[in-house]
This record gives structure tokens, sequence and C-alpha cells, in this order.
């Protein structure tokens, strides 16, 4: 007889990239990387590849409910990553579900606008995000521009800014925050966590790449993956390890030609880099 495995799940909440690049696609590639057991609603389909979105076909807030309902119900989930909500209604339905408080810890990637620029969160949902989920999560990752729509402020230009921005949203919240510094520019790329235990900045050198569709995603998943593996670990002991489970997805996305886009705008990250054979 073969012995259990006792697996951790982990919950993505998101929107369907078919390009399978970002989005649930990411989320669920990301939870297998870490043998973590992925399960998955949708909040919206995107037609979309590596050069943008085409179309976007929001799902009714009560199917997300009925979806909700249906994991939360049958499967201890160890953890939680919600990603793009599209709409205020989607965002009421998934507050609703993280105020039960099923999901384990809760991060939150508040996704408003794709790698290539395209809105994936309608204006006038921001609000609904702000009052009545980033309270109620456990972690909040906003790349620099979304940190600033959150505060009502201008965008950070450097990493100054950007750590103020993380300090000014973690106190008004009381949610420990993860402001991404993809955006900024230099050797390094240096993201800063602020959580109850004070700072903390994770920097990785900058990757020489246009392959960087669903970084944002891939960082937010492996964050709660490592939340489902090491139950009652601080975000400031798990963030080191997701972001470097992501700096080598970026690294090996350099030779993962798919779609055009890898030549022109934003190919993916190689999301299963340590099952391939070396040369
Ligand atoms: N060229 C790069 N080299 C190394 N790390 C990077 C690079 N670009 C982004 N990152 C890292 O990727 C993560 C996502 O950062 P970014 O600020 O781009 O978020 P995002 O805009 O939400 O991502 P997405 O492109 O998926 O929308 C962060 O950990 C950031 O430090
Ligand atoms: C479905 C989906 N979610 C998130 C992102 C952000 O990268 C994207 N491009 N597509």
């Amino acid at each position: 007889m073969s012995a259990r495995v006792d697996v951790p799940v982990a919950l993505t909440i998101a929107g369907s990239d078919s390009g399978g690049g970002a989005g649930v696609q990411a989320d669920l590639k990301t939870f297998a990387a870490h043998g973590v057991f992925g399960a998955s609603v949708l909040t919206a389909l995107t037609a979309q590849n590596t050069r943008g979105v085409h179309g976007v076909h929001v799902v009714p807030a009560a199917f997300v409910t009925e979806q909700l309902d249906a994991v939360l119900s049958d499967i201890a989930v160890h953890a939680t990553k919600i990603g793009m909500l599209a709409d205020a209604r989607v965002v009421a339905a998934v507050a609703d579900a993280v105020a039960g408080g099923a999901g384990g810890p809760v991060v939150l990637d508040p996704v408003m606008v794709a790698t290539s620029g395209d809105r994936l969160l309608d204006p006038a949902a921001v609000a609904a995000v702000r009052e009545d989920l980033l309270p109620i999560v456990d972690l909040v990752t906003p790349n620099v521009p979304e940190a600033a729509v959150l505060l009502d402020a201008a965008p950070a230009t450097d990493l100054d800014g950007v750590r103020a921005q993380a300090r000014e949203l973690f106190s008004r919240t009381g949610t420990a925050v993860l402001v991404k510094g993809g955006h900024l520019t230099g050797p390094e790329s240096v993201d800063v966590l602020v959580g109850p235990s004070g700072e903390t900045l994770l920097r990785r050198p900058r990757v020489g790449t246009t392959a960087t569709h669903g970084t944002g995603c891939t960082l937010s998943a492996a964050l709660a993956a490592q939340a489902a593996l090491r139950p009652g670990a601080g975000w400031e002991e798990l963030a080191g390890p997701a972001r470097d489970y992501l700096q080598s997805a970026l690294l090996a996305g350099r030779d993962l030609h798919v779609g055009s886009g890898h030549d022109g705008s934003h190919g993916p990250l190689d999301h299963a880099f340590a099952l391939r054979e070396p040369g």
C-alpha cells in the first residue's frame, strides 16, 4: 500500500490568461512547482497572448460565489492568492468569502493593468478593493503604479519613495505590504516588504529580458505557496524563497520561446525550469 500524502493546498481566485503566462495559469504552475496542490476560482476569462489582452469576459459574481462555496465547503485550503477581480460585484463576492475566513492566509495582488497596458479592473472597482478587501487580507502586493492608486498619490520614482509608500499603506490598513520594484530602473529590482516586524528589502539582480509577463502573478502565487508549506511563518521569512523562485523562472524564461511577444513585448516565464534537463 502506498503512503498517504498530506499535501498543502493553495487556492487562487483570479482571471484566466488564455496565453498561459499570467493569471490562474501562472498561479497553478507556480503552486505545482512548489509541490502544493492548486485549486482555482475563476473571476474572468481573458482572450490574451504574449502581445496583449484582446477581450475580457467577466464571470457573474453569483457564479464566483458558487465556485468559492464548492471549493471551501469541501477542501481544506492552507493559503489563498487573489488576482484579477474585474469589477466591483466580483470584489464584493470575494470580500464576503475572505471575511468568512476559510482559506488560510490571504495574499492580494491588486491587479489593475496588464504588462501590455490593458485594464483588468474597472476603475469604479478600485474603491471597493481599497475599502472592502485590503483591510481584511494578510498581505497586499502592489506594483509601483498600483501602490500609488491605492494611496491616491503620485507613483514613486525611486526606492525611498517606494519605502515611504509601503510604510504608509501598512499604517493606513494594518495589512502587511510588499511593493514590487519591477517598474523602477537600476541594476537591481528591489521589492519592499513592510509588516508588523518592520521593513525587509528584497534585492535581486535585474534580469535583462522582455519576458516579464506574469511576474506579479507568479510572485503572489509563490508567496501563497510558501505560506501553505510553512504555516505560522512570517512574510519576511516566506518572501525570500518566493522571490528566489520568481528569479529562477525569469532567468530560465529568457530561453523559452513561446509566442511572438518574446521578441517584441512580453513573453512568459519558465515556471517549470526545475523539471527541464540541462542543455
Ligand atoms: N527584469 C527583472 N529582473 C528581475 N526581477 C524583476 C524584473 N522585472 C520584475 N521583477 C520582479 O518581478 C516581480 C513583479 O514586479 P513588477 O513590479 O513588474 O510587478 P507587476 O507589474 O505586478 O508584474 P506584471 O508584469 O506581471 O504585471 C517583483 O518581484 C520584481 O522585483
Ligand atoms: C488574467 C490575468 N491576470 C493578471 C494579469 C497581470 O499580469 C494578466 N495579464 N492576466
